[in-house]
């Protein structure tokens, strides 16, 4: 059998926080990881922000016009400068999201930015899973089982992206395929930093707890940690996903509290929820690789490794970059689509069996 050619291509990611869109090149053959390539990033101005935001909750294209323009030309912006690509993988951005009732919302039409840029855009990449009976994310996890061989992982290990919202994946890298029983086991842990965010921009006017700073001036307050954790969503088998939106109720709970207590317990309330996850795992992982923005937040890491029982560590301290594994996850599943592989598999989403997500759209010039 004839190896699979090497693709360059160039994945896409803006998140659930609404900081931006995050762009990165990787060459692979929708297996193997191959070469990381460069990266970019094209941040959303604040009216830029206002308009997303304001779309959130929405499903028909028609009530998101704005937001539409929004997506397509900061895509645009961030997706062309770089050079030789040949396939581009698409998030979009995610709005509403409700697999198991009207399904799950990614705004942008991958045509259109299949036009714009003159290159092919795989897109729409968590629809087929929920229509299969999946969750439709997290869809990182196939990319995570890449991440652990391309370290050298002898051991199962977890990644535990902390973005707005949490979400793990536990591979097992003795495993051949990611979509091989036992290899992955993947779920949203709860809420992360969209909450936080939300904190502090209503109470302070700012984009986020930059470096924790708040919450290192506070103290959880354990009823309102308590009364959190007694959501039905902890206690609910994987996989599983949320929504960004689904744990408003955060805010209620500690509307009573100071800023800096009510930025500690919300920190508490994230570590918590990926404590009560790490209970799922088919065992303990060796170690626990963070990636996404609350990585950053010194406060969030101590609880982890407080509330941990194995080491947690920044993707940095194996050679990944944890600014753009998203980016990079969605230039590679957008190459095993390309290949028609699986992207995501019972384990990971509760599909009924492993499915390839996602369409490709051809620009008019490369023929449909
Ligand atoms: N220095 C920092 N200190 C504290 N928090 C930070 C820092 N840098 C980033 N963050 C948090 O990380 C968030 C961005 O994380 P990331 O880019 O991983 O999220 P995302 O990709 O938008 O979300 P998701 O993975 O849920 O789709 C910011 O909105 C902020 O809350
Ligand atoms: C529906 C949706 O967009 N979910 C996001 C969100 O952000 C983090 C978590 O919730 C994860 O489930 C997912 O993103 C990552 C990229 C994923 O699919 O793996």
């Amino acid at each position: 059998m004839l190896a699979a050619k090497a693709v360059k291509a160039l994945g896409a990611m803006s998140g659930t926080s609404l900081d931006g869109v995050d762009a990165a090149v990787l060459l692979t053959d929708g297996e193997q990881i191959l070469e990381f390539g460069t990266t970019g990033y094209r941040a959303y101005s604040d009216a830029e922000r206002d308009v997303l935001r304001a779309a959130l909750g929405k499903w028909q294209e028609d009530d998101c016009s704005a937001a539409h323009e929004v997506v397509i030309k900061a895509h645009h912006e961030a997706l062309s400068g770089f050079q030789d690509i040949e396939l581009v993988g698409f998030h979009g951005q995610t709005l509403a999201h409700d697999p198991k009732g009207r399904g799950t919302h990614q705004l942008g039409d991958g045509a259109a930015l299949a036009e714009a840029l003159g290159l092919p855009v795989v897109w729409d990449f968590r629809s087929a899973d929920v229509a299969m009976g999946g969750e439709g994310a997290p869809l990182a996890p196939f990319f995570h089982f890449a991440c652990a061989k391309w370290i050298g992982a002898s051991e199962p290990i977890a990644f535990l992206n902390l973005g707005g919202v949490g979400n793990l994946t536990w591979v097992d890298p003795g495993k051949a395929k990611p979509e091989e029983d036992g290899a992955l086991l993947a779920f949203d842990t709860g809420p992360a930093n969209a909450p936080i965010n939300d904190l502090v921009a209503q109470r302070l006017g700012q984009d986020c707890d930059r470096d924790g700073k708040l919450a290192a001036r506070g103290q959880v307050e354990d009823g309102a940690l308590e009364l959190f954790l007694e959501e039905a969503f902890f206690r609910r088998i994987p996989p599983k996903s949320l929504d960004r939106d689904d744990f408003s109720l955060m805010l209620d709970l500690v509307r009573e509290l100071g800023d800096a207590d009510a930025a500690a317990t919300m920190t508490g309330m994230a570590a918590t929820a990926v404590m009560l996850g790490m209970e799922h795992c088919p065992k303990p992982p060796s170690k626990v690789l963070v990636t996404g923005g609350g990585r950053k937040n010194p406060v969030m890491m101590k609880m982890l490794r407080a509330s941990l029982d194995c080491p947690v560590e920044p993707v940095e301290s194996v050679g990944l970059d944890g600014d753009m594994l998203e980016a990079q996850a969605f230039a590679y599943l957008a190459v095993r689509v390309a290949r028609g592989l699986p992207t995501s598999a019972p384990m990971t989403t509760g599909v009924a069996a492993p499915v390839g997500g996602g369409q490709i759209s051809r620009p008019e010039e490369l023929g449909a």
